[in-house]
């Protein structure tokens, strides 16, 4: 039995980064560049409007006479002489010889002549000038940096469509156990509903993962090796729930080693989730969770999200979200590194009450999980722990 650390270190140290994809600009929220990202124009691509107003030619005059109407988007656009202005709207091109654009606010208009106060605005006002955003290969996004909206509008801006990130794993859910009914089918004697499926489903939407196939085997041995061959042709990650522990009818680690999974580890110094198998397969990972459903929360959310994370470029992915003095004590097994459910306020953390790894009921109130590390496992009121987010 290792560590929780120790396990963490291994597979940090093992998860490879998926390889660098052209993802539709549309899709890339989330995504983490592969590559800088250089714009090939410049932008804006000519000087414009940056007011609904007049544009003129900046002159000892205080009136000038209107004489073309310029729309944003308007191609033909005459140039403007000496005492002349043009009636103009907010993106649309600045013609030949304007250089100052007057907000319509200021202006009096009477019939085909402006007046204004010129002691109220200044020469070059309200042009938005050609390149002042960017220049044709600059750099705008460095390797490495989380896609955002304004990230998006930014590349949207410069004519960018495709963007080069770290792709995405497609995932493997393989749900294990004879008494397990999918929601929405009736229970007959002995059997349970999955829950399983649900959390793991929900933590990868939340990682933006669309690309999950999902099979419920029989506790069966040749089953489970079958599927796990053919899930290794075809998904990057795999998730095993359930069957990973001693008994009669838990087949998962002898069908991890007949699909030729070769072992990270097996058994972690942690509750729940203690049976937690980790394995690799020609640069795939194969996770094997012990099926009680809070296990299968916590193993997902302390291993396998961050390793996905990694996966898909993202760095500190394994540290806790923060730490928070504990609003009530706490006294686990020594020896054991302990992830309780427990609500999160802003000056503390507390520890929910049903901690049972088959008891779901806390996730109700649980908005953070807390960790006890196996060394101190006796902790007071006012005891800094770390948390993470559920
Ligand atoms: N003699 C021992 N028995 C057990 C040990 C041990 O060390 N020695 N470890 C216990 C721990 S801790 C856990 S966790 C479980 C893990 O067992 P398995 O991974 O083999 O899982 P199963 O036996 O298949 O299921 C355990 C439990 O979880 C329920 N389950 C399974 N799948 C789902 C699902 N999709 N949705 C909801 N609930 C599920 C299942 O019905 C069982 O109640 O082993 C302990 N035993
Ligand atoms: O890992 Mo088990 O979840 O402690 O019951």
């Amino acid at each position: 039995m290792i560590s929780v650390q120790e396990a963490k270190s291994i597979l940090k140290n093992t998860c490879p980064i998926g390889a660098c994809e052209l993802q539709d600009l549309n899709l890339a929220v989330d995504s983490i560049t592969a590559k800088p990202i250089k714009a090939s124009i410049e932008t804006p691509a000519f000087d414009n409007a940056a007011m609904d107003g007049y544009g003129i030619a900046w002159s000892s005059d205080d009136n000038y006479q209107v004489v073309s109407t310029i729309q944003a988007g308007s191609k033909k656009i005459n140039n403007i002489a000496s005492g002349q202005a043009c009636r103009i709207f907010t993106g649309a091109k600045i013609p030949q010889g304007v250089d100052t654009i007057i907000p319509q606010e200021l202006i009096k208009r009477k019939e085909d002549r402006i007046y204004f106060d010129k002691q109220r605005i200044q020469k070059g006002a309200n042009i938005r000038l050609k390149g002042s955003q960017n220049r044709a290969g600059d750099t705008l996004i460095d390797q490495g940096v989380l896609i955002t909206p304004g990230i998006m509008g930014l590349l949207a801006s410069v004519g960018i469509d495709k963007v080069p990130v770290y792709r995405k794993p497609s995932i493997g859910i393989i749900l294990t156990g004879n008494e397990i009914k999918t929601v929405g089918t009736e229970l007959e004697e002995g059997e349970i509903y999955d829950a399983n499926g649900p959390i793991l489903k929900g933590f990868l939407r939340q990682l933006g993962i669309n690309t999950v196939e999902t099979v419920n085997l029989k506790d069966d041995e040749k089953l489970t090796s079958q599927t796990l061959v053919r899930f290794l042709a075809s998904h990057d990650i795999i998730i095993v729930s359930g069957g990973i522990s001693v008994g009669e009818y838990d087949f998962v680690k002898q069908g991890m080693d007949q699909a030729g999974v070769e072992e990270l580890f097996y058994k972690v110094s942690q509750r729940p989730g203690k049976p937690f198998y980790a394995g690799a397969n020609s640069g795939k990972l194969v996770f094997g969770l012990p099926g009680n459903p809070c296990a299968v929360f916590t193993c997902f959310s302390q291993y396998i999200k961050p390793s996905i994370l990694q996966w898909m470029g993202h760095s500190d992915c394994w540290e806790p979200s923060g730490f928070l003095p504990l609003e009530n004590t706490f006294s686990g097994k020594n020896g054991f590194t302990h992830f309780l459910k427990a609500k999160k306020s802003q000056n503390g953390v507390s520890i929910l009450s049903g901690q049972e790894s088959f008891n779901l009921i806390a996730y109700g109130k649980a908005n953070v999980t807390v960790e006890i590390p196996a060394e101190h496992t006796i902790k007071a009121v006012g005891d800094r722990v770390a948390y993470y987010n559920c």
